[in-house]
């Protein structure tokens, strides 16, 4: 067998692993190592925008998960910075001192945030946007202050401003010139824009230069040349990226405004080769994706020894992602003497459209306010089309015997080649052969098959204008919810071919249901290992290459990379021992932080993932599942036992809840509460079932949640004995296991099934509610402690958590 080659890149970012996925359809003749600065895998860049303003969540935008990485045969190191290349030995050597070796090599580290050399930049709550930490930074800060500034009004600027709003922030973008987006919009556009921007509450400093930031240690406003100030406890710094070419210039590559590469995206070194944002191709540095991934493209070929055209430079389009402005940009923008333009303004529909000629030549466009042409602007931009009368009608809306006006049918002009998205270089001709070829029929499908629409999303209209062309009246864009892109099975479909056709692992499911990839996804496959272990509880073997890394790992991974460990402590209740031995186990292995829970237990933070296996064996106590789709916690409050105005024992019920319960697999996590009296002191109503103690028994919640949906439970019913609330938790607890979609709160699924369904079920119906108890016990006896089980298992500790040296051989 030949030796693999060794290809590692420098940096996890988008570009980079657009490269490998692009390389990995062409070849597998290299072995992949990444290493990347950041804690977290590959994640949209692009969707930080939407997490700020709160649409989407961390978990929403990662395009390729560590499940991804490892079976595509890629190491993926974290948390570490590349920083030197020694180029003659041919190694990268890492911030931590390990090494790495390679064949051929690619830097792809992006773009750092350019942050004013003015005094004070360095004060607390001065930051940029360019990462996950960043936007933490922000929600944080949007929770505890009131005033934001946000210095620059470029794309980026005016993103992170709508999304502070969004945060309940009071936001002034502080911008150089007096018109925003000067490098994108004419000023016509930009004072529409700005127009459109404060009637949805930003405020603007136009023709403003920041001198100083104030404040002590925490910033407290801004200066201007002009003398005035405004105050601010939160200064996002968006007047540009510079390329991150550290790395390159330590190790004698060429740098000038970036690292600079020739058509293949070589170096000025043999083997090393640059990819993205910290690039300079013929002069140019890109800060946006589609001309990335368009060199990413024409390198995965060279790399793979497939013939290319040369990467030539690219033509940008902007389009801004803030809800309720549609805004684009395309080309040359700004008329010079050589130029024409074609200005259309209609200031009572607030609709402006710009297009720049040269020579008869379409060159560039301005939209505001209707951006329905913006696909065939870019297109005809890049393509240089010519201008004609027929054109000039359809753009106009002047032509034609009804004086123009119909809708050009975008999808039906393109030819074969022409991209459809821009960002992830997608044309008509592969959105249509995922329809007619892989039989796709929805939008989700396509996605995932080809990446149109996978990034920015701008391009989503007319994606699905393609697949309406091909599929006609088949494509529905509004589809039953499939469970993920793979496939356009519901999830009661899914479970029921599960049960139908006897199927009992994850790759059975995927090949006998026909999934688009019989590898699955990060979506599907975690869903699957649950729905086959819901179903076949006494035989399913338990995939742990399908579940999410927290509970690979049985530990909560941190955004430093190392890990949180939370020991059992039935009822909020511990001893003087076990305590002690928290504080033995901390002190020994240097934990930075040891803290409460919200659900009454104790946090271990700062664990070096090698150091786990140790820390669960000193402490010896059951694993508390923080990290885990199952049972977390079981709040109590005192009691009988104690309180004056108990009339129940919620310690003992609480204990008995939590010891019984624990260890099954849910479609996402359960909290618990028990209150000895209605007083509600554990906070029954935020939980997913709420137990409160009244005078002649028990009273049963369900469907609480106190997190980012916040809802209060619904009484379920009320019991006398405990006997009764353990066999009716069970009941509720089993029918969510067995109804629920995977990662579906019991809050949603109560709204969504109804509580009238889940009362006939689980209380109504004795014969019922006694099966599913029945079969809740079932379950429960396959379950076993996962720290005992990892210490058992001395393969398993090594694979899961030895410490990775890297060494030169
Ligand atoms: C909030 C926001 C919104 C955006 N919206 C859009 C949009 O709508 N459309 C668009 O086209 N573009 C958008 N962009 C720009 C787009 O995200 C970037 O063009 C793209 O991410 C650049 O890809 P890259 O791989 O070159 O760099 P990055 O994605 O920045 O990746 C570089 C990675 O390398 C890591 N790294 C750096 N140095 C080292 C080292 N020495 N060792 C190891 N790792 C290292 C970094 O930590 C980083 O993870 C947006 C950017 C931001 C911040
Ligand atoms: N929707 C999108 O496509 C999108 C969204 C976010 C970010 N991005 C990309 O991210 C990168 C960073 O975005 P950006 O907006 O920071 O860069 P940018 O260079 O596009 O805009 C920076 C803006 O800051 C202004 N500025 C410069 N110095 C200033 C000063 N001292 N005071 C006030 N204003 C000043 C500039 O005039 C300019 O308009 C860019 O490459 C951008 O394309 C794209
Ligand atoms: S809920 Fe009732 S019993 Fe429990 S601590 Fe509060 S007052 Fe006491
Ligand atoms: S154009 Fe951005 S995802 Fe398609």
């Amino acid at each position: 067998m030949t030796q693999k080659q060794k290809l590692v890149v420098v940096g996890n970012g988008m570009a980079g692993m657009n490269t490998i996925e692009q390389l990995l359809k062409l070849t597998d003749q290299y072995s992949i190592t990444v290493i990347g600065a950041e804690p977290h895998p590959n994640y949209n860049r692009i969707m930080l925008s939407y997490v700020l303003e709160g649409s989407k969540t961390i978990d929403d935008i990662v395009i390729n998960d560590r499940a991804w990485y490892e079976s595509a045969g890629i190491h993926l190191i974290t948390g570490k910075r590349g920083t030197k290349i020694n180029t003659e030995q041919k190694t990268v050597q890492m911030d931590d001192g390990s090494e790495v070796d390679y064949d051929r090599l690619i830097i792809a580290t992006g773009s750092n945030p350019f942050i004013l050399p003015i005094p004070g930049s360095d004060l607390e709550g001065v930051i940029g946007f360019r990462d996950i930490e960043d936007c933490e930074t922000m929600i944080e800060a949007a929770a505890k202050y009131k005033k934001a500034a946000v210095i620059g009004g470029g794309l980026l600027g005016l993103e992170a401003a709508k999304g502070l709003v969004q945060l309940g922030m009071d936001v002034t973008v502080v911008h150089l010139p007096d018109y925003l987006m000067e490098r994108q919009l004419d000023v016509t556009a930009a004072k529409m824009l700005e127009k459109e921007l404060e009637s949805q509450g930003i405020k603007f400093a136009l023709g403003k230069q920041t001198t100083a930031l104030k404040g002590d240690t925490r910033v407290t406003g801004l200066t201007f040349t002009d003398g005035t100030e405004l105050e601010a406890e939160l200064v996002v710094m968006s007047v540009g990226i510079r390329p991150n070419t550290e790395l390159a210039s330590n190790s004698g590559i060429e740098v000038n405004r970036g690292i600079v590469v020739d058509d293949y995206m070589q170096t000025s070194v043999p083997d090393v080769f640059a990819v993205g944002e910290c690039t300079e191709h013929r002069g140019t540095c890109y800060g946006l994706v589609a001309p990335l991934f368009e060199q990413g493209a024409v390198l995965a070929k060279t790399l793979a020894g497939v013939e290319t055209k040369p990467y030539e430079g690219s033509i940008c389009s902007t389009k801004l992602k803030i809800s309720g402005v549609d805004v684009f940009s395309t080309g040359t923008f700004m008329e010079e003497k050589q130029h024409t333009t074609i200005t259309m303004h209609d200031g009572w529909k607030g609709t402006y459209k710009k297009i720049v000629m040269q020579d008869n030549v379409i060159v560039g466009a301005v939209l505001f306010g209707d951006i329905d042409d913006s696909s065939r602007l870019e297109r005809f931009v890049k393509k240089g089309e010519l201008m004609t009368e027929e054109l000039y009608a359809e753009l106009t809306g002047t032509g034609g015997c009804c004086g123009g006006g119909a809708k050009v049918n975008v999808a039906a002009e393109l030819t074969d080649d022409d991209i459809v998205c821009g960002c992830n270089g997608v044309t008509k001709k592969m959105i249509v052969d995922a329809v007619t070829i892989d039989g796709l029929t929805t939008l989700d499908q396509v996605k995932m098959k080809t990446g149109a629409s996978r990034s920015c999303g701008g391009c989503k209209p007319l994606v699905e204008q393609v697949m309406q062309l091909v599929l006609g009246n088949g494509f529905d864009a509004e589809v039953k919810e499939g469970i993920c892109g793979c496939t356009t099975m519901s999830r009661d479909e899914v479970v029921e071919a599960i049960k139908q056709q006897n199927l009992h692992t994850v790759a059975e499911v995927t090949k006998a249901l026909g999934w688009s990839q019989p590898e699955g996804c990060s979506k599907c496959r975690p869903a699957l290992n649950y729905y086959l272990g819901m179903l076949w509880p006494t035989t399913y073997q338990d995939e742990p290459a399908s579940r999410f890394v927290n509970e690979r790992m049985n530990a909560n991974i941190q955004k430093d990379g190392t890990y949180t460990v939370v020991p059992r402590m039935y009822g909020g209740m511990t001893t003087p021992q076990d305590l002690k031995k928290i504080a033995d186990v901390s002190i020994k292995y240097n934990l930075p932080l040891v803290k409460m829970t919200g659900g009454q237990r104790i946090g271990m933070m700062g664990v070096k993932k090698e150091d786990l296996p140790k820390v669960w064996e000193e402490l010896n106590m059951p694993s508390g599942y923080a990290y885990a789709k199952s049972l977390r916690t079981v709040k109590t409050c005192v009691g009988s036992a104690y309180c004056r105005f108990g009339t129940q024992d919620s310690l003992h019920i609480g204990e008995l809840i939590e010891r019984k319960f624990e260890r099954v697999d849910f479609p996402a996590k359960v909290k618990f509460a028990v209150n000895g009296c209605p007083r509600n002191c554990a906070e029954s109503c935020t939980k997913d079932i709420g137990i409160v103690g009244n005078d002649g028994g028990w009273e049963i919640y369900v469907g609480g949640n106190g997190g980012i949906k916040a809802r209060l439970a619904d009484l379920l019913c009320k019991v006398k004995t405990d006997e009764e609330l353990i066999e009716i938790s069970a009941a509720v607890l089993q029918f969510y296991r067995e109804t629920a979609k995977y990662l579906e709160r019991t809050s949603d699924w109560v709204e969504r099934v109804g509580l009238d369904l889940i009362q006939r079920n689980t209380v109504a119906d004795v014969e019922q509610r006694k099966q599913l108890a029945k079969r809740m016990d079932i379950a429960l006896s396959r379950t076993e402690d996962p720290w005992q089980k990892v210490l058992k298992d001395p393969k398993l500790k090594e694979t899961l958590f030895e410490k990775v040296v890297v060494t030169k051989s």
